[in-house]
C-alpha cells in the first residue's frame, strides 16, 4: 500500500476525531449510516468487529467516498453479563443501565477497522470496568446532564461519568471510543507511517 498523510474517518463521535487528532493523523470526517442492531446469538466481540468493519465499508461505498484514501470506522460497544449495551434510547432507559452497572464489573469493547483498496485491518481491545456502587439519587443526579445519552452503557468516562467509576485494567481510550495505543499500531502495519508525529 502507498502511503498518505490523510484518511477518512467514517465516524460522528468528537472523542474518536480527538483521540485521532492525537495521534497527529490528517482526516476528512465522512458520514456512516451502518445498521448497528445485535444480531440474536452474536458475541460482543463478534458484534463490534463487525460493525465496525461495516462502518467502514459502508462509508467507502458511499457518494462521499470521493478520494481514493483509507478509511477508518470503529465500535464500542459495553458488555454486562454477556450481554451488549448500547445507547440508552432516552434517560429513563439510561438510568435502567446504570442501575445495572451500578457495583458492577463490565467490559468495554472498542473495534477499529481500516480499510483501503480490498485490504482490510481490524484490531478490538478489551477494558475491564468496575462501577462504584451508585445510589438512586447519584443516577438520577447524572442522568440530568444528558452526558449518558449518545454513549455506550449510559457513560463517559472521559466526563462526570469517570467519577463513577472505582477501577479500570485495561486501556482508557479504548473506553473512550478509540484505543490510542492500537490504533497507532494498525496505522502502522497499514504503512501510513509518515501521518503520525
Ligand atoms: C463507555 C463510553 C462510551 N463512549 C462513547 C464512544 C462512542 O462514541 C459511543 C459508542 O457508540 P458507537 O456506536 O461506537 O459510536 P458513535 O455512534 O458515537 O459514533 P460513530 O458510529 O459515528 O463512530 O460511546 C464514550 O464517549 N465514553 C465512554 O466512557
Amino acid at each position: 500500500m502507498s502511503q498518505h498523510t490523510t484518511i477518512y474517518l467514517a465516524s460522528g463521535s468528537p472523542r474518536r476525531q480527538e483521540i485521532l487528532t492525537q495521534l497527529g493523523v490528517d482526516f476528512i470526517q465522512i458520514a456512516n449510516h451502518f445498521d448497528e442492531t445485535h444480531l440474536a446469538g452474536e458475541s460482543a466481540k463478534d458484534y463490534v468487529e463487525r460493525v465496525a468493519r461495516g462502518k467502514a465499508l459502508s462509508a467507502m461505498e458511499s457518494s462521499d467516498y470521493t478520494e481514493s484514501l483509507p478509511v477508518m470506522g470503529a465500535d464500542t460497544t459495553v458488555v454486562h453479563q454477556g450481554q451488549p449495551l448500547g445507547k440508552p434510547d432516552d434517560l429513563q432507559h439510561a438510568e435502567q443501565l446504570l442501575e445495572r452497572l451500578s457495583g458492577q464489573t463490565h467490559h468495554v469493547y472498542s473495534s477499529v477497522v481500516l480499510a483501503y483498496g480490498d485490504q482490510l485491518w481490524q484490531s478490538t481491545v478489551e477494558t475491564e470496568v468496575t462501577f462504584a456502587k451508585l445510589s438512586k439519587t447519584i443516577i438520577q443526579n447524572y442522568c440530568r446532564t444528558n452526558e449518558p445519552m449518545g454513549k455506550a452503557g449510559a457513560y463517559a468516562i472521559q466526563g462526570l461519568g469517570g467519577s463513577l467509576v472505582e477501577t479500570i485494567n485495561g486501556s482508557y481510550t479504548n473506553v473512550v471510543g478509540l484505543p490510542l495505543f492500537e490504533t497507532r499500531q494498525l496505522l502502522e502495519q497499514a504503512s501510513i507511517k509518515h501521518a503520525l508525529v
